[in-house]
């Protein structure tokens, strides 16, 4: 049993994309097809930008307190969720941070992971590049095996279970010194964690890229992929210097490159992949509303851009839901939604064989239910 995507997808990426992005025509623009009644799609898509702690739904955190002998500073689910009024990033990390208490054994973690590939499956991610923020769970005493084997246990099965393969990203936090992250990375390494990449997250102002430029030539020298946070809150010049000094592959959020018509160009040019998070930006305020968001902007400029969830319990919505409202505030075609779908696919860390295989998925408009 099969549900149909459109059939009018880039199938000759990146020409086709360019000429949409210069404002051609291109064939297969017509209108959504679930406008006349047919039945919903759902879209095959790579998630680039995830971090597993920002699944934890206020439900599983109270199930979990409950397991642990936790008492939460929240008398139910309706006074944690009056909480989700962020002003800010801090503001977010804060509670998001608060939150992780509950994550005390490998069943915990896994039962987190397991919750989100369910949920990301039913949401038509094929692909999910996972980040985990290692340093959060050290400071509360839990070891790092039991998170990363937590985390672990449910991906190894990802694919056979939900559909879903998968990478796990090592994550550090930027407002913590280098040296606790070169020394989390050692025993990563030491430990043959299955991780495929590094990436970089938390209070971006004030903690620059250059601030871990040995973790970075490290975690390269290690045959590691590269991403970093930048540009979420922070400035252009982030960007810049997480590209020239990290040398990443991929830049998480990025939205403030618009900022900079000369980086624009640059990441144009090179194709460089921008994991953009719209609900998280609406949440945080780093735009007032969806309608202010810079994402058609961006595809309008040719730059590689895909649409993530970053921390979908904490921010309205997974990925289909993140879909759902730009189509709702911008009429995004079933092209701009195939571009973003194959931008995702293109710019993951996954296999060439793997891409090769989600790529014809998106193209047959075969879509598994
Ligand atoms: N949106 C975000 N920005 C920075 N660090 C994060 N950690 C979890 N979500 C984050
Ligand atoms: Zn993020």
């Amino acid at each position: 049993m099969f549900r149909r995507w459109a059939g009018n997808l880039p199938g000759h990426y990146p020409d086709r994309m360019e000429n949409i992005a210069g404002g051609t025509a291109a064939p297969g623009t017509e209108a959504d097809e679930s406008e006349g009644g047919a039945p919903a799609r759902v879209l095959p898509v790579a998630e680039l930008h995830l971090h597993i702690e920002g699944t934890l739904q206020p439900e599983l955190i109270f199930a979990l307190a409950e397991r642990n002998g936790i008492t939460l500073p929240y008398s139910g689910l309706e006074e944690l969720r009056e909480k989700y009024e962020f002003t800010d990033l801090q503001s977010f990390l804060d509670l998001y941070y608060a939150n992780m208490a509950v994550l005390q054994t490998e069943e915990d973690f896994a039962a987190m992971t397991h919750a989100y590939l369910e949920r990301a499956a039913a949401a038509g991610v094929r692909h999910a590049e996972i980040m985990m923020d290692p340093q959060a769970h050290l400071s509360r005493g839990i070891s790092l095996e039991t998170c990363v084997n937590g985390v672990a246990s449910v991906l190894a099965t990802s694919q056979e279970d939900f559909g879903i393969s998968t990478m796990l990203i090592a994550a550090f936090l930027r407002d913590l010194p280098e040296d606790s992250a070169l020394e989390v990375l050692d025993g990563l390494l030491a430990m043959e964690a299955p991780i495929g990449a590094i990436g970089l997250d938390s209070a971006e102002v004030g903690n620059p890229p250059a601030k871990f430029e040995r973790l970075y030539a490290k975690a390269r020298e290690a045959g590691l992929r590269l991403t970093a946070h930048a540009g979420e809150e922070g400035p252009a010049s982030y960007i810049i210097e997480a590209l020239d000094v990290l040398g990443v592959e991929r830049i998480d959020h990025g939205i403030r490159c618009m900022d900079d018509p000369d980086l624009v160009e640059r990441l144009v040019a090179a194709r460089t992949p921008l994991t953009v998070c719209p609900l998280s930006n609406v949440r945080l305020r780093a735009v007032d509303t969806l309608a202010d968001h810079p994402l058609p902007a961006m595809l309008a400029a040719g730059l590689n851009v895909s649409v993530n969830s970053d921390d979908p319990a904490y921010f309205g919505g997974y990925v289909d839901d993140n879909f759902a409202q730009l189509k709702a505030v911008f009429d995004l075609s079933d092209f701009d939604k195939a571009r973003l779908a194959a931008n995702s696919i293109h710019s993951s860390f996954a296999s060439e064989e793997r891409k090769a295989e989600l790529l014809e998925e998106l193209n047959s408009g075969e879509v598994a239910p």
